[in-house]
């Protein structure tokens, strides 16, 4: 097993660490994505601006780089690229993935990578979601062995703390002193699961029927369908655009969330960003249709409050409450 450290960038929710690509290794910082499923870095054949100020791949510069005609193009809920795959070895923590595909970036559009203190996104999703049908980082894992365990669990820490990590092939216990709940999924494409509620104060707020959600480390906030946010946000006492009184924070309730039978509960200290004596509810309106229903996406705030497994062995998400 081997942990991948993550470092915390300010405490704008966003964890990153250094993978590498090549012979010799060229070296990457990227994110590491429950919600997507392609891997993909800058390349020397991008001029976007996104790419000029980031580590660039060059496959010329590998002796292990085989290059192919195939294209990648790649759209998430903030930014996209375009580029070209092709395969290396690529190291993350301390495990050798050979023959790994990955999209080399020709264009960055629009200014939101720009800004971002890491070069790349590894997709840690199904492959039945992978843009051009490339093979994910953590399937070529399991394919060649290098894994003791087809699962990989996720610690992302709170107030700004180092510690956060991916770990591949294990589950590090003394994370689980809380114990592990176990969710199916509902789907094999992102880790999605099936919501039975969401309740504020005892009382159902949203979800009512049920419904689908993500487990997405990619996704800072808590994403939730249009039509929910507003019953959410008048539950908390908030305005329509999510900021609340400060002094009424601390008597807020957990916002819980039912899944598989059980209350997962996220407390005010969570759900609440405080920044220079505002609080604004770090819930963000979005729809994402999918066949199944709009999907709730269950990001860093939510994650930061258990130690996650992302379990491909039996296919579930195990939980486990953090102190
Ligand atoms: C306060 C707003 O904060 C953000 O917008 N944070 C970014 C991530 C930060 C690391 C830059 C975010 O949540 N992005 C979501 C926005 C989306 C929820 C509307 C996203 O696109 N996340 C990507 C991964 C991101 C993409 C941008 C680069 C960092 C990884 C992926 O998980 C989704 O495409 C999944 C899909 C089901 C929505």
């Amino acid at each position: 097993a081997s942990a991948e450290p993550l470092q915390n960038y300010m405490d704008v929710s966003m964890y990153f660490g250094t993978i590498s690509i090549g012979s010799p290794a060229q070296e990457f910082t990227v994110i590491f994505d429950t919600g997507s499923s392609n891997l993909w870095v800058p390349s020397v054949y991008c001029s976007s601006p996104a790419c000029t100020n980031h580590n660039r791949f060059n496959p010329a510069d590998s002796s292990t780089f085989i290059g192919t005609n195939d294209t990648v193009e790649i759209a998430y809920g903030t930014g996209s690229m375009t580029g070209i795959l092709g395969y290396d070895t690529v190291t993350v923590a301390d495990i050798e993935v050979l023959n790994q595909i990955f999209g080399l970036a020709e264009t960055e559009p629009g200014d939101f990578f720009y800004y971002m203190p890491f070069d790349g996104i590894l997709g840690l999703a199904f492959p039945s979601i992978a843009s051009s049908g490339a093979t994910p980082v953590f399937d070529n894992m399991m394919k060649e062995g290098l894994v003791a365990q087809d699962l990989f669990s996720v610690y992302l820490s709170r107030n700004g703390q180092s510690g956060s990590f991916v770990l591949f092939g294990a589950i590090d216990f003394s994370y689980t002193t809380n114990g592990i709940s176990w969710i199916p999924l509902s789907a094999e494409t992102y880790w999605q699961i099936t919501m039975d509620s969401v309740s504020i104060g005892g009382q159902i707020v949203a979800c009512s029927a049920g419904c689908q959600a993500i487990v997405d480390t990619g996704t800072s906030l808590l994403a939730v369908p249009n039509s929910a946010l507003n019953n959410l946000l008048s539950a908390l006492g908030a305005s329509s655009n999510g900021q609340i009184n400060c002094d009424a924070v601390s008597s807020l309730p957990d916002v819980v969330f039912y899944l598989n039978g059980q209350g997962f509960p996220v407390p005010p200290s969570a759900y609440v960003i405080q920044s220079d004596g505002y609080c604004i509810l770090a819930f963000q309106g979005m729809n994402i249709p999918t066949e199944s229903g709009e999907l709730w996406i269950l990001g860093d705030v939510f994650i930061r409050e258990y130690y996650v497994i992302f379990n491909r062995a039996n296919n579930m998400v195990g939980l486990s409450p953090l102190p």
